[in-house]
């Protein structure tokens, strides 16, 4: 059981962070040429979109949105491998020659983009990949950083960082939860 120690982030806040971002990417990349947006299953997809739209409203220019699932492999009900797996992929255009923006929500021990990468690698060499990230926790197991952040919020192990969107949470909004390691310390 968690519990919300409290609300970080807004809806307005978070839509004002992916408006930053998307500013932030067209800034950094001189403009959009080559971009593509690949959004990380569940809540970067959502994300991912909302970025494209932003562009296209700064830019008038689509750009195309993919999607990589991928999840902690378990191999049995207790033991979760320590690298998660791709699942699916479903990127509806060539990597190759790409300068492609990873999306996600959180960005912990970094892992999943580690997984990320290698997917996008498997498909064909991109020119670039960059990061964009709502909320980066802290806690990195890997050398991996963020191009773009939302906010940097510092966390403790025993915290969790909710990120919640309509498509899946019925609201919008970023939550520090309590999960309550420390209880019996
Ligand atoms: O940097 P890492 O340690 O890899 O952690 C970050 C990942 O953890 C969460 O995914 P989760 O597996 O909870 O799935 P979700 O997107 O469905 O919430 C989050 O959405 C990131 O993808
Ligand atoms: O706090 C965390 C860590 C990983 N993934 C999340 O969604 N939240």
């Amino acid at each position: 059981m968690t519990n919300i120690k409290a609300v970080i982030m807004d809806e307005a806040a978070i839509n004002r962070a992916l408006k930053r971002i998307a500013h932030e990417i067209i800034e950094h990349n001189r403009g959009t040429e080559s971009l593509a947006l690949v959004g990380i299953k569940r809540r970067g997809v959502p994300l991912a979109k909302i970025i494209s739209n932003n562009i296209f409203e700064i830019e008038s220019v689509e750009i195309p949105v993919g999607v990589l699932d991928i999840t902690f492999y378990r191999d049995d009900l207790s033991n979760i491998d320590p690298m998660p797996r791709l699942n699916n992929t479903e990127i509806p255009f060539p990597v190759i020659d790409k300068k492609i923006i990873l999306v996600d929500d959180v960005l912990y021990t970094g892992r999943t983009v580690r997984a990320a990468i290698d997917a996008i690698f498997s498909l064909g060499r991109p020119a670039a990949i960059q990061l964009a990230i709502l909320i980066d926790r802290g806690h990195r197991e890997l050398p991996i950083r963020a191009d773009y952040v939302g906010k940097n919020i510092p966390t403790s192990q025993n915290e969790l960082i909710a990120v919640n969107l309509p498509e899946f949470d019925q609201k919008t909004s970023v939550e520090i939860h309590d999960i309550g390691l420390d209880s019996h310390d």
